[in-house]
Parts: structure tokens; sequence; C-alpha cells
């Protein structure tokens, strides 16, 4: 039987409880949107497969809980993710300043090389608006980040933001090929090569310099 994707990637939505994580999910698996708001407890996961650079990429979406009893368990899942969205909600101010939070969790606990976006999710409700675009674009900058505003509910820009992660996380493992491609063509010896991190950048992506 052939396959039916060629890479799979892991991805995981952050945030606090109530911004709408459960609810981008099954708007990207499902196509569906739930106006209740129960809790997740623990975590789950649910897959979708999107086609991106001609490549079949399966992804497999880990939905983590927001309330802080279940962080112990949620914070095991950061090393097994290749993305992760950090998710604030534009009618909460709060979650919008916890955003850090969540930066340093994925910081401390994930892959050093793992591909991460904002999301201001709930943009349907524009009323209630209390953070605004220039505020999530002005953090994302700062955090050298990519960022988009969402609505689960009105399906805007749910399908751009995850094909936009998908991609960078094809581009940073591409890099990552060719380091180790780079490092095989060199005879390395402790003292002739380094690995620093690529803080110019200021991302997380490694780099090699030989020396
Ligand atoms: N208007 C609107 N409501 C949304 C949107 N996304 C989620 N909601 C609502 O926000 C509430 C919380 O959504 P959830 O997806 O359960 O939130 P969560 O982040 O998964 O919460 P925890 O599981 O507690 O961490 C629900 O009542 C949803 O219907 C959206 O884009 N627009």
């Amino acid at each position: 039987m052939a396959k039916q994707y060629d890479v799979l990637y892991k991805v995981l939505l952050v945030g606090d409880s109530g911004v709408g994580k459960t609810c981008l999910i099954c708007r990207f698996a499902e196509d569906e949107f739930h106006n209740d708001h129960l809790s997740t407890i623990g975590i789950d996961f649910k897959l979708r497969t999107i086609l991106s650079d001609d490549l079949k990429v399966r992804i497999q979406v880990w939905d983590t809980a927001g309330q802080e009893r279940y962080e112990t368990i949620t914070k095991q899942y950061y090393r097994r993710a290749q993305g992760v969205f950090l998710v604030y909600d534009i009618t909460n101010p709060t979650s919008f300043y916890n955003i850090t939070k969540w930066l340093n969790f994925t910081r401390e606990f994930a892959d050093s090389n793992v591909s991460v976006m904002l999301l201001g999710n709930k943009s349907d409700k524009a009323k209630r608006r209390k953070v605004t675009r220039e505020q999530g674009i002005r953090l994302a900058r700062d955090l050298n980040i990519e960022f988009c505003e969402t609505s689960a509910k009105s399906r805007e820009n749910i399908d751009l933001a995850f094909a936009s992660l998908a991609q960078q996380i094809t581009k940073c493992q591409k890099a990552r090929e060719t380091v180790c491609v780079d490092l095989d063509m060199y005879t390395i010896t402790n003292d002739t090569s380094q690995l620093i991190q690529n803080e110019s950048e200021g991302k997380n992506n490694w780099c090699c310099v030989i020396l």
C-alpha cells in the first residue's frame, strides 16, 4: 500500500485556559466548532494531512490543558514537538501577557530546533477586542517568531497558520540536514569544532562553526 504521507510533524498548542486551543484543533482537523468550553484534561491529539511544498505532511496536533494544575503533564510533551503554537485570546489581555510564560516553557522543555508561531485567536470578536493587532505584531517581532490572528469560529487563517508552521518546520529540518552533511565533510575533533547558538538571528536554531 502506498504511504499516505511523506513526513510526520508533531505540533503542540499551548496557552491559557479558554483561549481556544481545542477549538483551533477541531476546526483544523475536523472542520467543526463547539460553543461550549470543556476544559482539556491532560493531553489529547488529532491528525490531518496537508500538502506543503509538494510534501504530504501528516500533522499530529497535540492539545494541552491551559490550567496550571496540568502543567507537569504538559511539560513532558514539549520535547516531542517540532512545532509549537503560542495561543492567546484577543479579548483577554492576561492571556496575552502570559505568552512570555508559555514561551519560557517552550525554551526550557522543547528541542532547541523547535519552530514557534504566535496566534491571536477569536479574531471574530472584534467588538470585544482588548489586544490590538499591532500589539501582537510587536510581540512576535520582539520574539522573532511568526504571527497571525485566527478565528476557530469563522475559520479565519486556520489553514494558513498550520501551513505556515509546517513550512517553517520543513525549512528547519532541511537546515539541520545541511549542517549534518557539512559536518560529514570534515574530520572533527573536539578541539577543531564547536557548536554555537545562532544568537545573531535571535532564534533557537543551532549552527555549526568549524574553527
Ligand atoms: N468567538 C469565538 N469563540 C471561540 C473561538 N475559539 C474558541 N472559542 C470559545 O472559547 C471557549 C474556550 O475554547 P476551548 O477551545 O475549549 O479553549 P482551550 O484553550 O482549549 O481551554 P483549556 O482546555 O481549558 O485549556 C469555548 O467556549 C469556545 O467556543 C473563536 O475563534 N471565536
